[in-house]
């Protein structure tokens, strides 16, 4: 496959201080590539080194097979970029700016501008200084995607939007992608990256912790597992459950107030379910409860951890 970005062993130091620690990263075209990491771990500084607004300290970029350094004005045209925060001049509109950014992204179709604007529901002749933050945010995004660019870099792309709109600059980057286009975005949210993107990057404190696919990042996540069971002994579940790959945290404890001696067991499940499924089948369930994996959980997991530990199976009689 054809990749849009390739960066290797990127570095970037602001005077001594070090923020990026040596990124690796390919972007399939065609695909949306998702960076999520909390505030500070690094995600505009690459965007910024990817666009050439700064120089790297080390390391090669290519950007849709150039190195972005001599790329000049024929590739910026190629991109749209939206950047964290849109510097506006206070006595201009938004068409003025429209405009001066078509002088140099264009060309720029106006019907396809004026669509936009109407998507987005902005208006484009109202005053600069009077657009609330959630405006301007529209008119960076607008800016970022009228020339129908091959790539797009949208940093923080729903940040100050309301959900209405985030639904459809989702729906703007998924028709971006269907007419051949790849789309670099960062997020703090998690669920916007899960919604958008078919890979994520997760950044800390300027590395990479892992690149992975949704699918996978859902896969490895945590799963709460409750259940009852009627007529079997704590220790035969626990050894059922002991044979279940990714189960961890048992707890088998009494039914309080059962007089047949019905069983609850909580455990944490990762990966596959089917094992599970196949093991519950030799018992008398009498409820069932799999939560939803909790990615959140997983990736806070991720930010804050450098290694995380992997699962015990350990059971527990309470
Ligand atoms: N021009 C600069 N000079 C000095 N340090 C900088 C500069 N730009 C960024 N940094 C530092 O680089 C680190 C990474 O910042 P960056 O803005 O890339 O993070 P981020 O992941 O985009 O965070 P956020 O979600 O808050 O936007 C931070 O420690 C920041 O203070």
């Amino acid at each position: 496959m054809n990749h849009a970005i390739v960066v290797q062993g990127l570095r970037k130091k602001f005077g001594h201080h070090e923020v990026l620690h040596g990124l690796d990263f390919t972007i399939d075209a065609g695909t949306v590539f998702g960076v999520i990491g909390p505030n500070g771990a690094g995600k505009t500084t690459t965007m910024r080194c990817l666009l050439d607004i700064i120089r790297p300290s080390a390391g090669t970029i290519s950007v849709l097979g150039e190195d972005p350094r001599y790329g000049g004005p024929a590739l910026r045209r190629r991109i749209g970029y939206l950047p964290g925060e849109l510097h506006l001049e206070n006595r201009t509109t938004g068409r003025r700016v429209v405009e001066h950014f078509s002088a140099i992204s264009g060309p720029v179709d106006s019907r396809h501008v004026d669509a936009l604007a109407d998507r987005l529901n902005l208006d484009l002749d109202r005053q600069t200084r009077k657009l609330s933050k959630g405006n301007k945010q529209k008119l960076g995004l607008l800016q970022a995607f009228m020339h129908r660019p091959e790539l797009l870099i949208l940093d923080e792309p729903t940040s100050g939007l309301d959900p209405l709109v985030q639904q459809e600059v989702h729906a703007m980057v998924r028709e971006a992608v269907a007419e051949g286009g790849t789309v670099f975005l960062s997020s703090h949210v998690l669920s916007e990256v899960q919604q958008a993107a078919d890979s994520v990057a997760i950044l800390r404190d300027g590395g990479i912790v892992t690149t992975s696919t949704v699918e996978a990042l859902r896969d490895a996540a945590l799963r709460k597992l409750r259940f009852r069971v009627a007529g079997a002994e704590a220790h035969d579940v626990g050894a059922l459950l002991a044979r279940v790959p990714g189960v961890a945290n048992v707890a088998i404890r009494d039914v309080p107030g059962d007089s047949a001696g019905a069983l609850e067991a909580t455990a944490t499940l990762s990966g596959n379910v089917q094992p599970l499924v196949r093991e519950l089948a030799r018992i008398n369930l009498t409820d069932l409860v799999l939560d939803e994996p909790d990615l959140e959980e997983a990736v806070l997991t991720l930010y804050t951890e450098a290694s995380p530990a992997p699962a015990r199976n350990e059971v527990r009689h309470v």
